[in-house]
């Protein structure tokens, strides 16, 4: 990985401004360089922060139909269930672009998290098989061309969390857990080895509930010891931070 980017910004609305100007620009990159953008998304406030890229200039500039959208975790329940990730990013964005229907990739409903969690990953493994996602050469994992991650007050990302032992997964694309610490219980989510596969790996992060969590990763004592989900986020590609003065709060 090189040096992470590390943007600063004032108000979570400059966080949304500057997001929206960095995806937009990878959106055109990837596409004249493959034909297609990868993109994962995360659940929580992120959706909401992606508000400026269904928005002048971005939205009529982007090529849309290039676009696959995937989901980084999701929690197993259905997709028009007030929890879904699915639902929220369909309702706050996805709906608001033409991405073709057959180019998102929702979890398949009536299925246990353990079943959800397989055949997600045979789905990913198939479109790596046909071409339809490139695949590290370092790794064997699909690579995305971009993942946008958020981060939660305990320093988790994905549905990868302190204490359980899904962080340490090293073989599976996408795993599950029953027992999330944040609800619903239920929930699938990318491995570490599939998310540090990825070309670019956005993590966004905003609020003052973030700061300690921030200061961990990014201060200037990095911890020692037993690490925070967030801290084994390392791309093979490029780590951009976008964060706002409440989360940076704790920093010096
Ligand atoms: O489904 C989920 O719950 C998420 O994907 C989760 O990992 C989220 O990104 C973080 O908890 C940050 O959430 P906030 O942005 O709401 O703090």
């Amino acid at each position: 990985m090189t040096q992470p980017i590390i943007h600063k910004l004032e108000a979570e609305s400059h966080v949304a401004v500057a997001l929206a100007s960095y995806i937009a620009d990878l959106s055109a990159k990837f596409i004249a360089a493959n034909g297609s953008f990868s993109v994962v998304l995360s659940g929580g406030t992120l959706v909401d922060t992606l508000r400026k890229l269904v928005e002048p200039p971005y939205v009529s500039s982007i090529d849309w139909s290039k676009w696959l959208i995937f989901f980084l975790d999701e929690r197993v329940v259905p997709l028009d269930h007030p929890d879904s990730n699915y639902k929220l990013a369909y309702d706050g964005f996805l709906s608001k672009v033409p991405i073709p229907e057959s180019n998102i990739y929702p979890i398949k409903e009536k299925l246990s998290a353990e079943e959800a969690a397989d055949e997600y990953e045979q789905r990913l493994k198939h479109l790596v098989a046909n071409g339809t996602l490139k695949k590290s050469p370092t790794t064997g994992f699909a690579k995305f061309d971009l993942m946008l991650v958020g981060m939660g007050p305990d320093g988790h990302v994905a549905s990868l969390f302190c204490w359980h032992f899904q962080r340490f997964e090293k073989t599976k694309w996408v795993t599950f857990i029953t027992d999330s610490p944040k609800p619903p219980p239920p929930r699938i989510t990318f491995t570490f080895p599939l998310i540090n596969s990825a070309s670019e790996i956005a993590m966004v992060v905003t609020g003052e509930d973030a700061a300690d969590a921030i200061k961990v990763v990014l201060g200037e004592h990095a911890s020692y010891g037993y690490p925070l989900p967030v801290q084994k986020v390392s791309p093979e590609g490029n780590l951009t931070w976008f964060l706002d003065s409440e989360a940076t709060s704790e920093l010096k």
